[in-house]
Parts: C-alpha cells; structure tokens; sequence
C-alpha cells in the first residue's frame, strides 16, 4: 500500500510537471527535486541556481510579496514554499533603489536569505514598472536554488500533518549536500550588523537605540519617518551600558531560534532592572528575547504562522487585526510573569501574539506591524512607541554616545 502511494505521488508529480511545461520555454530547465527528510521526494524544473541547497522547509500563504519576504532576514537558513501557485508573474525589482533614509526601497535587507524556494507555477516572463529583471534570473544572480512544478498543496499538506521539516533541494542527480538544521546554531549572528551604524533625522525628535538581529528595512524605516534617529548595533552589543543615553529602545525581528541570542536576553535583563522608565519595543524574534529577558518561556510551533492574513486579538481593545506574520517559534503565555500581561492572542491557533508590562513602557509583538509585505492594520503600535518616547522623554539625553561616539556612525549597515 504504501509503495502504491509512493508511486501514485512521483507519477502524478510527474505528469504534472510535463502538462505545466509541455508548451512554454521549460524545455531549457533542468529537472529538479525536493526531498523531505524522512519524507515525500517532489519532483519539478530548476529555475534558480543549479545547486543542492538544504535548509528547514517553510511555507507561506502570502499572496504576494516575495521579494520582500525572500530578501527577509527572518528567513535566513530556508526553503520557502509559495502557496500562491503563479511565482514571479511581476518580476523583481532593483536591490539599488534608495530612499531618502538611504535605506533599501524594494528589499528588506540587500540579497536573497532563504536558501531555496518551492513553487507549482513560475513566471518567467514578468512585468512591472519596477522590475528589473525576472525571479528565475534573480534566484540564478544570488545563488538561490529554486524549483517549480511541485505540487505545493500536497507539500503543505504534508508540512502541516508532519511539522516543519528539513528539506534538500537538488538538481539533475545530486544529492550530496546533509540535511542542515538552522534551528541547532545561533542564526542571529549571521545576519546582525558588524559595526554600529547611525541614520540621522532632520530635527530628529527622539535617539532609538535598535538592536540589530536581523532587522528588515522596513522595521528602521517606520522609526525614522516618524522623526526618530537612530543607532543601530549589533545583537550581543552591551546595550545595557550605553541606552541611558538614549529615548528608548527597539528589538528587531531575526532568524532562528531565540534560545541562541542568551548574550541578548542577559543584557535586556539589565537593561530592564536598571532603567524602569525607558521605552522598550519589540518586533517578532524581538518580542521572543524581550519576553525571555521578562522570564517567560519560548516555544516552536508545529509549522509556524507565515502569512499576510492572520487575524489577532488585541485584548486590551477586543479589537482584530489583520497581521503580517513569519515566525516558528512563540512565547509560551502562560509562562509570563505577573507584572506582564499578554497583549495579543493569535485567532486561527490562539498563540501568543504580543505582551506588555503592566505599569512600565514596555511592549512587543509576535507579528510585523511594519508589514512589508503585509496589510498596514496594525502599524498604529509604532505610533503608540512614539507616545510612549514622547511621554517618558527627559531632555539632554542623546548628547553623549559613550562608546558609540567613537565608532564612524556615518555609514551604512555593514553586512
Ligand atoms: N520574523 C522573525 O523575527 C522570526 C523570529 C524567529 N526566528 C521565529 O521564527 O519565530
């Protein structure tokens, strides 16, 4: 029976991958194949970077957005499945583009972080007003392996019963690479900043501090249009000896399994014991390593929430908000201490989705108020960090950096 099934899946895999590509320019793609660890093997085309790549097999609803979500740094470490089953129908646009931040206009961060990508259809011909070239040759620029044909209703069915997987996707016959497991090292540190950097703001209202584990564009681009400065450092940076310096604080989101960022979680622990009346915000892995710091736990989700439609419940309001999310692992609620409150519930799987401390001005989120991409419902909380920076603001902090005044903030992120 089994074989039977085996044989039934490679076959209709098969036969829709030469019905899907019987009359387009597939004939110049090579055949590729997903394999699951301990698991079904999917069998499609190359469109990517003709490589064997290997990583922790993800999925995402979204419907669009995958350049932002690809150049995410959250992502770090896997292959993405698209559910959304045309791919690359609008192109990619330029990774040079600037804003007047200087910061990235189209991606989150400036190449591909996942290391692969799973699609039933890809378009390779495209337009947009912004692309500037296709998907496939994107992928193939940035070393990326990416395969269409699959099936991904079948692969996602499986990725829900099963739970995240690792997952090798090859090219032709090769099948060298082992299976990596981004879950088992310290991803954070692949992606965090290298030296301090500092975006300046005209009549800048407040000074950030923002602790860099892997923080998309985006993220620092809602600070700084709401009249923040920032300085941006690396995630083991001893924020705890410099932030008194500073209006407030922000963690970003990050690749990876929280536990591993300890030198983080330790320094928000003094942070938060040595300075009650500093605003603290975080974002998704921010949120992960603020309420760790607090002394709740953290959990990984059977197959996580990645998508641009998940409805929360903020329960202070009882009001739902429409989330951009893209995370494993969750804050265990029940494990908060006493002086915090959980802010957000998750309405599909009733996770966590957010905390805040009772009486201090401190509060994180699991979702993407910043949204790119994603519905702008919920970027009022950067609005209520600013209230918060405003109504805690003691006049002449910023003055003196410390340490950080010596560093050459000028530049950009130094990746
Ligand atoms: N987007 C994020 O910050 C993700 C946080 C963490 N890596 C997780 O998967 O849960």
């Amino acid at each position: 029976m089994l074989a039977f099934n085996i044989l039934k899946t490679r076959l209709s895999s098969q036969l829709k991958t030469q019905f899907r590509f019987a009359s387009s320019s597939a004939k110049t793609l090579d055949p590729a194949k997903l394999t699951i660890r301990n698991g079904p093997v999917f069998n499609g085309l190359s469109f990517g970077s003709p490589k064997t790549v290997s990583g922790e097999a993800v999925f995402t609803t979204s419907l669009v957005g995958y350049p932002e979500s690809m150049t995410d740094p959250s992502y770090r470490g896997q292959i993405i499945c698209f559910t959304q089953p045309l791919i690359g129908n609008y192109g990619v646009p330029s990774g040079n583009a600037r804003d007047e931040y200087t910061l990235l206009k189209y991606f989150e961060s400036p190449n591909i972080q996942c290391v692969g990508i799973v699609v039933t259809d890809v378009a390779l011909e495209y337009s947009h007003w912004t692309a500037v070239e296709s998907l496939s040759a994107w992928c193939q620029r940035e070393g990326v392996a990416a395969i269409t044909g699959v099936d991904t209703r079948e692969l996602v069915t499986y990725l829900r019963e099963q739970g995240s997987s690792l997952a090798r996707l090859s090219v032709g016959d090769d099948s060298s690479a082992e299976f990596y497991d981004p879950g088992l090292v310290n991803m954070v540190s692949k992606v965090t900043t290298k030296e301090p950097f500092h975006i300046p703001v005209k009549n800048a209202k407040h000074h950030v501090l923002v602790v860099d584990c892997g923080a998309k564009e985006n993220i620092l681009r809602c600070l700084v249009s709401r009249g923040a400065a920032i300085t941006v450092v690396p995630y083991n940076y001893p924020i705890h000896k410099v932030a008194d310096k500073f209006d407030g604080v922000f963690i970003s989101n990050g690749p990876g399994d929280p536990i591993y960022c300890s030198e983080t979680v330790e320094n928000l622990k003094d942070l938060i014991k040595s300075q009650p009346d500093l605003p603290i915000m975080g974002i998704c892995m921010g949120h992960q390593l603020l309420s760790l710091a607090a002394g709740a736990k953290t959990l990984k989700l059977k197959y996580g929430n990645r998508a641009h439609n998940i409805p929360t419940l903020d329960m202070t309001t009882g009001k739902c908000h429409i989330t951009s999310q893209n995370h494993g692992y969750a804050v265990d609620a029940t494990t908060l201490p006493s002086d915090y409150q959980e802010y957000f519930i998750n309405l599909n799987d009733l996770s966590n989705e957010g905390m805040m401390h009772k009486e201090r001005p401190i509060f994180s989120v699991q979702f993407h108020p910043e949204a790119k991409g994603g519905p702008l419902d919920s970027s009022f909380l950067f609005d209520k960090y600013f209230e918060l920076l405003d109504k805690y603001k003691v006049s002449g902090k910023g003055k003196d950096l410390g340490d950080l005044s010596s560093k050459n903030l000028a530049g950009a992120r130094v990746w």
